[in-house]
């Protein structure tokens, strides 16, 4: 087994900088310093030297595996953090035998390999370090203290005990037991369905909670869009004037609105035209409107609005201090965005509330797939024709879709993936 080292806190100068070395070699490679691996798990302070030069001091911290991160032997060591010393330091870990770069994510990779989380921690890890606002890290906070391990440990428990009693019909079939275990087969099927079908809801709301939900603003040109989406913002993001069709692209602008993350989008006002630019700008104002979670509509005085709206969509009057109009709201003096800002927290949170322990499309697919198994289970349980062994099939099948989740089958396939999002060093 190689012994890996990054650079584990973010690269560039900082007040200190870490870097982590695990596998077999991590001890040893100390003696390249002219150091002795320290008492475990304590911050030691020493010099770091290249021969006769010294490098830097340094706190260092040793781990013996398997009560490590990763479970192998792991050090830290804790630098001044300059570029200079980081490089020095990385260059003479090279010189190491067996030593070399980690890629990315590959800390967290041995972590799983060697039992110290499980998949869908690993990806609740993923999301954490990439969480912004606090919805998202209560949401990926949930995963990686391997919430939905313990869910999915529930449904196993269940499924399997539904296939042995299955399984205890097929095998004392010539024996006078004329026991009917179907009702309870049924009854243990229908609750693991139940909860299946909660968390693949839920994880279409988790989803968005990652990605964030996206609000697009519409109306016609110069309504004060721009303005608003500015407003909203905080800052200029987007060109205002009053020329009707300044606004061509999709523009924007990620927020954290009270803990929730919203992406705003800001769209070409909507009108007839025979501008081939505009008309490119419209069309995909209307695309992205339709794929938006929710959508802002802004009203000038008399007109209706030129898209569908569906349920929880906002519309109002904009430039509403030129109208006078107290439910109206204006970009320009500030006027409703108080008003407008709860209302899209209100639907959002709501919305968030589904929020199970479920977070990723992978896992609402997995879900689905299991639920399907399920399904079919359950109509041949209604045919006495159809003999234990089959539906047993079907709950095996449903296991494993359910073992993918945390990846206690085939996940070789799916590692590449959720560690290519990992940065070196974690
Ligand atoms: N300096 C430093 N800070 C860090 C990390 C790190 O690796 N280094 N972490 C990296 O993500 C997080 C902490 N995660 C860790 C997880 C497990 C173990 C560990 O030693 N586990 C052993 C012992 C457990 C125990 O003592 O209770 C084990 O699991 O057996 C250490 C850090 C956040 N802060
Ligand atoms: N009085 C007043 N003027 C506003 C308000 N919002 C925008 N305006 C003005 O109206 C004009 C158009 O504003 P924009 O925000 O660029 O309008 P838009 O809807 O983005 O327009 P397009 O990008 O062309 O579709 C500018 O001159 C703004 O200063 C408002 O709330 N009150
Ligand atoms: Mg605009």
């Amino acid at each position: 087994m190689d012994t890996i080292f990054a650079l584990t806190s973010a690269p560039g100068r900082a007040g200190v900088s870490v870097i982590r070395i695990s596998g077999p070699g991590a001890f040893p490679a100390l003696s390249r310093f002219g150091l002795s691996a320290p008492e475990p798990r304590a911050a030691a302070l020493r010099l770091l030297r290249d021969g006769e030069d010294v490098v830097d001091q340094a706190l260092i911290l040793a781990f013996p595996g398997p009560a490590s991160f990763t479970g192998e032997d792991v050090v830290e060591l804790h630098l001044h953090g300059s570029p200079a010393i980081v490089t020095s330091v990385l260059r003479m870990l090279s010189e190491v035998e067996g030593g070399r770069m980690a890629e990315a994510g590959e800390f967290t990779r041995r972590a799983l390999e060697n039992g110290k989380m499980d998949l869908a921690q690993v990806e609740g890890l993923a999301d954490l370090i990439d969480s912004e606002t606090e919805a998202q890290r209560r949401q990926a906070q949930r995963v990686f203290s391997g919430k939905l391990g313990e869910v999915v440990q529930g449904w196993r428990h269940d499924l399997i005990r539904a296939a042995a009693l299955l399984e205890a019909v097929i095998d004392f079939a010539d024996e006078d037991v004329p026991v009917d275990v179907r009702p309870e087969v049924h009854e243990l099927l229908d609750g693991v369905a139940a909860s299946l079908e909660t968390q693949a809801r839920g994880a279409a709301v988790a989803e968005r909670v990652r990605q964030g939900f996206e609000v697009a603003i519409l109306g016609a040109p110069n309504a004060g869009k721009s303005t608003l989406l500015n407003a909203l913002a905080g800052r200029e993001a987007a060109i205002t004037s009053a020329v009707a069709g300044t606004t061509r692209d999709v523009i924007e602008v990620r927020m954290d609105l009270n803990g929730l993350p919203v992406t705003l989008l800001d769209t070409a006002g909507l009108r007839e035209t025979e501008d081939e630019v505009e008309s490119i700008g419209i069309a995909r104002a209307k695309a992205r409107a339709e794929e938006a979670d929710l959508r802002i509509y802004l009203l000038e005085p008399g007109e209706d609005p030129r898209i569908d709206l569906r349920e929880d969509d906002i519309v109002l009057q904009g430039k509403a201090d030129l109208t006078g109009d107290p439910e109206g709201i204006s970009g320009a003096t500030g006027q409703g965005i108080d008003r407008l800002v709860t209302r899209l927290t209100d639907v959002f949170s709501q919305r968030s509330a589904l929020v199970a322990t479920a977070t990723r499309e992978r896992h609402r697919v997995a879900i689905l797939r299991a639920l399907d198994d399920l399904a079919q289970a359950r109509v041949l349980l209604r045919d006495p024709a159809y003999s234990e062994d089959l539906i047993a099939e079907e709950l095996r099948s449903a296991i494993r879709a359910l073992d993918s989740l945390v990846g206690i089958v085939d996940v070789e396939t799916l590692l590449g993936e959720i560690f290519s999002s990992f940065c070196i060093g974690k």
